[in-house]
C-alpha cells in the first residue's frame, strides 16, 4: 500500500507565466480511492505525471511512502514507477502484434523481472478480467477487451498504487462500467490505492474521495470548480 505526500510543488512549463500545477499541500491515504476532475488544460495530465514520475519534479516534493521522487534521477524513477505503479490510460498502448498474455507481461519482461510465477498471475488476471482467450492478438480486441488487457497488464505486479487517467472515457457504457467495476474490485484485493482522473460519474462517483482541479490548483475540499 503506498501513501502519498506532496508538498510545495509546482510544475511550469516554457512559454507559461503561471505554473501549470501548484501544489501546497497534498496528502493522499495508502488504499484510499480518489478521483481527479477539472477543465481541460486544468492540470490533470501534470498531475498524472509529477506524482508517477513521467515528468521530473524540480520544485517541491512528491512522496510515495518513504520515497521522493524529486531526488530521483530519470532511470531510477523509472524503475520505481514499474515496480510501484500500474498505470491505465485512456488509450490503452497495447502492442497489436503481441497477443492479450505478451501485452500484460511485457512491461515485466522489459523491466527484466520475468518469473513463471508472473506468468501464473497473469493467466490469473486475465481471467478476472474475462479475457477468455489469452493467446489472441490484440489488435483482434474490442476497446472494451484491449482496456481490460491493460488493466490486467497495470496490476501485475501487485503495484502500490494504480493511476489510471481516463480510463473508461473512450468505451461504451457498458464496458465502461466493466472496467470501473474491475478496477475498483481487483485494487480492493490488495489494498491497492486508486488514483483517476476522470469525468465518468460512473466511476466518479464510486470513489471514496473527489478533488478537484482548476488553473492548476486544486479546490478546496468540497467545493466545486467553475466551468466544469
Ligand atoms: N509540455 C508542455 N509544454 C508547455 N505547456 C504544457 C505542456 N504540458 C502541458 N502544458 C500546459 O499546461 C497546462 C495544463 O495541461 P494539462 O495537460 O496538465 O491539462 P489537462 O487538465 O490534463 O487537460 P486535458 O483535460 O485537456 O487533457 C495547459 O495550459 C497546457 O497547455
Amino acid at each position: 500500500m503506498l501513501g502519498l505526500e506532496i508538498d510545495g510543488l509546482e510544475m511550469r512549463f516554457a512559454g507559461m507565466n503561471a505554473p501549470a500545477l501548484s501544489v501546497r499541500h497534498l496528502a493522499i491515504a495508502p488504499g484510499s480511492r480518489v478521483a481527479i476532475t477539472g477543465p481541460s488544460g486544468s492540470g490533470k495530465s501534470t498531475f498524472v505525471n509529477a506524482i508517477t514520475g513521467l515528468e521530473r519534479v524540480v520544485h517541491g516534493t512528491v512522496r510515495w511512502n518513504e520515497c521522493n521522487l524529486a531526488t530521483l534521477p530519470e532511470r531510477k524513477r523509472d524503475q520505481w514507477r514499474g515496480a510501484n505503479i500500474g498505470l491505465v490510460m485512456q488509450e490503452f498502448h497495447l502492442f497489436p502484434g503481441l497477443s492479450a498474455m505478451e501485452n500484460v507481461l511485457l512491461p515485466a519482461r522489459l523491466a527484466g523481472v520475468m518469473s513463471g510465477g508472473l506468468k501464473e498471475t497473469a493467466l490469473g488476471l486475465l481471467s478476472k478480467v474475462r479475457i477468455n482467450r489469452p493467446s489472441q492478438l490484440a489488435n483482434g480486441l474490442s476497446r472494451g477487451e484491449m482496456q481490460r488487457v491493460a488493466v490486467a497488464r497495470a496490476l501485475l505486479r501487485k503495484p502500490g498504487v494504480v493511476v489510471a487517467d481516463e480510463p473508461t472515457a473512450s468505451l461504451d457504457s457498458e464496458s465502461g462500467t466493466l472496467v470501473a467495476d474491475l478496477l475498483l474490485e481487483l485494487t480492493a484485493i490488495n489494498g491497492t490505492t486508486l488514483i483517476a482522473v476522470s469525468h465518468d460519474d460512473r466511476l466518479v462517483q464510486r470513489l471514496d474521495r473527489h478533488l478537484r482541479i482548476q488553473d492548476g490548483v486544486f479546490a478546496p475540499q468540497g467545493e466545486r470548480v467553475a466551468a466544469e
